[in-house]
């Protein structure tokens, strides 16, 4: 590929708007945190971890690619466990060139040792403050509501997300096997949450059919869908997409791993942007698909031939879909604008 456009992107701002905590947690952490905690790491589980931690090639489903999150769970139920990983989520994303990151994470999965939801999310909040300062990329929370989980369960986190909503968290998500659980057995839980006027993500048309986005729209109050891809397949739903502009948090690498498309020349991005849909680009699990937004916007360029200044839109377009207020989105804008201003470039 074209070697000045890859020194391009890497100059260029970012914004990883769906990137999940449990799916980016650094190999040689989970070394220390097992010593630390006294934790054995499964039979064979030595040196380089990545291979325990990341999906390959051979994924053939989510619900594959969801197996691989279980490895790093254990280690994952202290306050110091969660407030590391939430800081080395920050420095990963700051050396992707991330002006803003929101990291989701399902504070349920942190409670098997004493930790109660809300101190799981407190937690997480202190690490990604501490990754602010240290690395200057702004960071923010979406609370996980899990589909396998039962309505009280996700009324319980729905509270919790709502004790700290302003003061690090943003919006709620639901996420997990979307094939098995459809958006229909979560409205009670999203109900609550619009009652509270939490924002709303969710997680559909990535193992789903199209139906799910539209459900997640009219019956889950989504304003941002996670992933999407596969809304191509009813022209009705791409409409509702585009003039409710909802936008879609993609996440190219991931949606190949686990199929939601054959391939990328499959990969509807490009028409997306066409049908005038907010689309943006974001890594999902860093590690779980081994991935950096340097690289998802590498990706684009090599496979989709995205253009520097079509990269650019990109982040402007998440700047618009983030959970900030109007001034702080602006903000970001201007430094995408002077970033690539800088590169000789103007959108
Ligand atoms: O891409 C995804 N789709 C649905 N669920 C996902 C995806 N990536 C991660 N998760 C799940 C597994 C994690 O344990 C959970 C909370 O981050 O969210
Ligand atoms: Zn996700």
């Amino acid at each position: 590929m074209n070697e000045q456009l890859l020194e391009q992107i890497k100059e260029l701002p970012k914004i990883d708007l769906h990137v999940h905590l449990d799916g980016s947690v650094k190999p040689d952490t989970i070394i220390e945190l097992a010593k630390e905690q006294g934790k054995p790491l499964p039979e064979g589980a030595e040196g380089d971890l990545t291979p325990w931690m990341q999906i390959d090639e051979t994924c053939t489903s989510l619900v594959e690619y969801l197996s691989k999150f279980r490895f790093v769970l254990p280690f994952m139920q202290t306050a110091e466990s969660l407030e590391r990983i939430a800081e080395e989520v920050v420095e990963q994303a700051a050396a992707s060139g991330c002006l803003y990151i929101e990291v989701r994470f399902a504070p349920l999965l942190h409670t098997l040792e004493g930790l109660s939801a809300g101190e799981a999310i407190l937690h997480t909040i202190a690490g990604l403050q501490k990754g602010e300062q240290m690395f200057g990329v702004k960071a923010r929370v979406i609370v996980i509501c899990m589909r396998h989980d039962s309505v009280e369960r996700n009324l319980e986190v729905i509270e919790a997300a709502r004790e700290y909503y302003g003061k690090g968290v943003v919006a709620v998500d639901l996420a997990g096997d979307e094939a098995g659980f459809p958006p229909a057995l979560h409205q009670e839980a999203f109900e609550l949450a619009s009652r509270y006027e939490l924002p709303i993500t969710i997680h559909a048309g990535e193992a789903g059919g199209a139906a799910n986005v539209r459900e997640s729209i009219t019956r889950l109050g989504a304003s941002r869908i996670g992933h999407g891809v596969r809304i191509t397949e009813d022209p009705s739903v791409i409409e509702l997409v585009r003039t409710t502009r909802t936008p879609l948090e993609m996440c190219p690498v991931s949606n190949i791993q686990t199929k939601a498309v054959p391939g990328w020349e499959d990969y509807p991005i490009r028409s997306f942007l066409d049908e005038g849909i907010l689309v943006t680009v974001n890594t999902d699990n860093m590690t779980v698909s081994g991935t950096t937004m340097n690289l998802e916007f590498e990706m684009l360029a090599e496979h989709c031939g995205f253009t520097l200044e079509e990269l650019a839109q990109l982040t402007v377009n998440s700047a618009e879909a983030a959970f900030l207020q109007g001034e702080e989105k602006e903000e970001l804008k201007a430094a995408v604008h002077s970033a690539l201003q800088k590169l000789g470039y103007t959108l």
